[in-house]
């Protein structure tokens, strides 16, 4: 003992016997000194070891009970800068609303498109960022909207220690929900007799030149920011997926939804109810699998495929098709090194959560409906394609603070984007119909024309969705998708 710790302990001695535990025996006196040495070790590491902190809770209602916490994610501090990649297709509308939540609830700031995507199809370009004034001059905390990715124009927006992560999808499944979505859209889908027909002999249908064919190609080599008409070749595959390895922490599967959140979380330090959410922007379903997501039993004839077709389809998609196995493979080595059983009990303490608030927050069990059975208006999800995107009723006779936190997680991504637009920038002109969202089509005036001008030589038309596509003598557009959902 030094002189310190010894004076220490004697001045304690005298405060104890001033106390009155001069009753007390010896083993008890060291017993009481022990616990108050311990107690005040505590306190000074929770006031000065700021690994200590608990990731701070966000204000939503769900979270404030223990369960919502999920297990105890040890000493990390809550991720807030976070870019995701929100490639098309691949469940990432639901991973897209998480964020929007999220941020909402802790108050962080938005890179937000000026209509509802970064100039897509056209690589991303900081300008597209509403209210960007200049490399790392505005903060800007998350950023998930859809965009070719471009990550020398990325770092312009975010902060170097951005957390930067995608979604992969197998890309047949993907391409069946792309024909769905993109049927009257992309030119070659629009050509060809169904998805089958297409898959027999894609060249057929298949001009690279031509607006929105990138749907019908490689799709998430393309969002990635690669040439996705490249002749494959196995090096050309290795090299494109090195740059993805490169330029993101995590990729995760929209097939294990529920093991990726986990992931996710765990990356991410966040609370099990930031990344519990309903499936978002599905096909008409026919039935529900307990996983929560919506799944298809007998798909419309213009969709259905033979073994055969399906494997033409990975050829025709063969970049995608490489991404896609070599991320699934990084992504089951991820998992092991979680620990297969960790990773089973908080994918089941997830969908428990899932089904508790599907109780609490949603109509008819949690079943999604057609846009057209939704009574409010607001919250119909956009409808495009071949088929019904489905969307949710809430509980009837919720109170304010349940019914906001439901909301939440059910508002469709439009929308949601047009509230969180509306309170970051609350005195520039809005979007006539900001926020309210109908069935109907709705183009809306883009602000972003009026504050940056149209340019002389400029000429405006409009794309599938309403975009507003500027096109000048170089023939550069820009989006302003203009539809509402
Ligand atoms: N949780 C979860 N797990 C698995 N799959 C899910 C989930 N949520 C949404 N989905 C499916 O994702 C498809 C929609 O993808 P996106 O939201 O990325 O579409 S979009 O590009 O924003 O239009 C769409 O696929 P299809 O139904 O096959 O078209 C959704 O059903």
């Amino acid at each position: 003992m030094t002189d310190y710790t010894k004076q220490s302990f004697l001045s304690l001695s005298r405060r104890m016997r001033w106390l009155g535990c001069y009753r007390l025996g010896p083993m008890w006196k060291a017993l009481l000194v022990f616990v108050v040495i311990a107690f005040a070790g505590q306190l000074l590491g929770v006031l000065f070891n700021k690994s200590w902190v608990q990731p701070e809770r966000p204000r939503s209602l769900f979270s404030l009970s223990e369960n919502g916490q999920g297990p105890p994610l040890g000493s990390c501090r809550p991720q807030t800068h976070i870019m995701f990649l929100k490639t098309h297709k691949t469940a990432s509308s639901t991973i897209l609303n998480m964020l929007y939540r999220f941020g909402e609830e802790q108050g962080l700031r938005f890179a937000l498109p000026m209509g509802y995507q970064f100039g897509y199809p056209l690589p991303f370009i900081a300008q597209r960022v509403k209210g960007y004034r200049g490399p790392q001059v505005a903060k800007f905390d998350i950023m998930g909207n859809h965009m070719r990715f471009y990550k020398p124009e990325v770092e312009k927006v975010m902060p170097t220690n951005t957390f930067y992560f995608s979604i992969l999808r197998d890309p047949v499944a993907l391409a069946e929900s792309s024909y769905a979505y993109y049927k009257n859209v992309a030119p070659a889908f629009r050509r060809s007799k169904g998805l089958g027909d297409f898959a027999d002999n894609p060249n057929k249908y298949y001009e690279p030149r031509l607006r929105n064919n990138h749907y019908a190609r490689n799709l998430l080599w393309f969002d990635f920011g690669l040439d996705h008409n490249a002749n494959y070749s196995l090096a050309l595959a290795k090299r494109g997926e090195a740059v993805v390895r490169r330029n993101f922490k995590l990729i995760l599967l929209s097939e294990y939804f529920d093991q990726s959140m986990v992931l996710l979380r765990h990356a991410l330090c966040w609370p099990l109810d930031t990344v519990v959410s309903f499936s978002l922007n599905a096909r008409q379903q026919i039935s529900k699998s307990r996983s929560g997501w919506v799944g298809k039993a007998a798909a419309p004839a213009s969709l259905q495929l033979t073994v055969e077709q399906r494997q033409k389809l990975r050829e025709w998609n063969a970049l995608d098709w490489h991404l896609y196995q070599a991320f699934n493979s990084t992504f089951w080595d991820k998992v092991e090194r979680f620990g297969r059983e960790k990773m089973d009990t908080e994918v089941t303490l997830l969908r428990s959560r899932r089904e508790v608030l599907a109780r609490i927050c949603l109509r008819d069990g949690g079943q999604p409906v057609e846009a057209s059975r939704i009574r409010d208006r607001a919250i119909r999800p956009f409808q495009s394609g071949l088929v019904k995107i489905l969307g949710y009723e809430l509980q009837p006779g919720l109170d304010n603070a349940t019914r906001q936190a439901c909301l939440r997680m059910i508002r469709p991504e439009i929308q949601y984007k047009d509230l969180l637009d509306l309170r970051q920038f609350p005195r520039a002109q809005q979007h006539p119909g900001a926020a309210v969202a109908g069935n109907a089509l709705a183009v809306k005036k883009d602000s972003s024309l009026h504050r940056t001008g149209q340019q002389a030589g400029e000429s405006l038309e409009r794309d599938w969705d309403g975009t507003i596509l500027v096109r000048n003598k170089s023939q550069e557009h820009v989006d302003i998708k203009g539809k509402l959902r």
